[in-house]
């Protein structure tokens, strides 16, 4: 029962920019901290001493009148806006969009559907043009935090080139061509989100313009050639028909030792875990979670052999599959 007072007092010091305030200020009392966030001081006292008990906020008893606040090591690295893994973004994405559909939970178990119309007036489609830069942000923190373990689950020093469909902001793809000096990366995705690309793009990492981007829908357009095609949080979102299309279209493109990577959640065998992919499961997008030995099944019918499985302790796990 406590989850979800946790999650909400998370999303609340966030939006309130508490740890951005200690990571600039470290060292705060409630007052001081209350006066900076225009908030009460009643209230900003049970959110401090909520935040500690969560382990996101240090208290340091050095001034014996009142108890000063400081980030904890874990806040420092995930909770700032310019954290080096900020989630800040991921975290405001949860709290507008995540929270208010799981308030609906009932309704989108007894109809098996998302409650996007329910929950804002608007199809998912319709919701996600209108927070496209707000989704982007949130996608890209999550991209960030697991990136580098996704790149880095195999050797892929054979593949020169490499596509990355639906690759959103260009994430992983940096990812990639930091792991890969030989690799060049083309990240595919809508219209809509390769124009917004510039706002994600680290300059420093990209001198030698190995990511390069490309305007398209997957599942109507010809796909860029590559040796190596990345699907990262994109099968678990669609229907089994738009699955089947998608893997098809890759199939068509792939010659003979070309590969694909996909980075999912994969669910346990025997489907008792983890929790992130089942509580996932509920948004009730058209689609569905599933295990590796799963994941192989779909692509080993469009001529995959299933090479390696990596579940990496990070967000999200990794396959490699080879065209055979
Ligand atoms: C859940 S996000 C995953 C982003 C990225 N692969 C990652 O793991 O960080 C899904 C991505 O697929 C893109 N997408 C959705 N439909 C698409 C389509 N028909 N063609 C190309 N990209 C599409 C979205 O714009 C979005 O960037």
């Amino acid at each position: 029962m406590d989850g979800f007072r946790a999650s909400k007092a998370l999303f609340t010091a966030s939006k309130m920019g508490v740890f951005d305030l200690l990571q600039k200020s470290p060292g705060l009392d409630a007052e001081q901290v209350a006066a900076e966030i225009k908030a009460s001081v009643k209230g900003t006292q049970c959110l401090l001493e909520a935040l500690v008990s969560l382990g996101l906020l240090t208290p340091s008893d050095q001034c014996e009148f009142a108890v000063l606040y400081k980030n904890s090591t874990l806040a420092a690295q995930f909770l700032g806006s310019d954290s080096p893994f900020s989630l800040h973004s991921y975290i405001l994405h949860t709290d507008n969009v995540v929270w208010p559909l799981f308030s609906h939970l009932e309704n989108a178990v007894r109809d098996g559907t998302n409650q996007h119309e329910q929950a804002f007036g608007k199809k998912a489609q319709d919701l996600f043009q209108a927070l496209k830069l707000r989704f982007m942000n949130a996608m890209h923190s999550i991209a960030k935090v697991t990136g580098k373990a996704v790149a880095t689950a195999f050797d892929l020093s054979t593949y020169k080139t490499a596509c990355d469909l639906g690759g959103c902001t260009g994430a992983i793809a940096h990812e990639l061509t930091k792991a890969n000096p030989q690799m060049s990366v083309t990240v595919f995705d809508l219209p809509a989100v390769i124009e917004m690309r510039d706002r994600f793009q680290p300059q420093h990492l990209d001198k030698d313009h190995r990511v390069s981007f490309m305007a398209g829908d997957f599942f109507k357009d010809d796909l860029p050639k590559a040796d190596l095609y990345v699907l990262a949080r994109i099968l678990h979102d669609w229907a089994d028909d738009k699955v089947e299309i998608l893997l098809s279209k890759i199939a068509e493109v792939c010659k003979p030792g070309c590969g694909v990577l996909l980075s999912e959640i994969f669910l346990n065998e025997d489907r008792t875990g983890p929790s992130r992919g089942l509580l996932q499961a509920l948004s009730m997008s058209p689609g569905r979670q599933r295990s590796a030995q799963e994941y192989s099944a779909l692509l080993e019918r469009h001529g995959f052999t299933t090479k390696h499985i990596k579940y990496t302790d990070n967000l999200l796990d990794a396959m490699l599959f080879l065209k055979v």
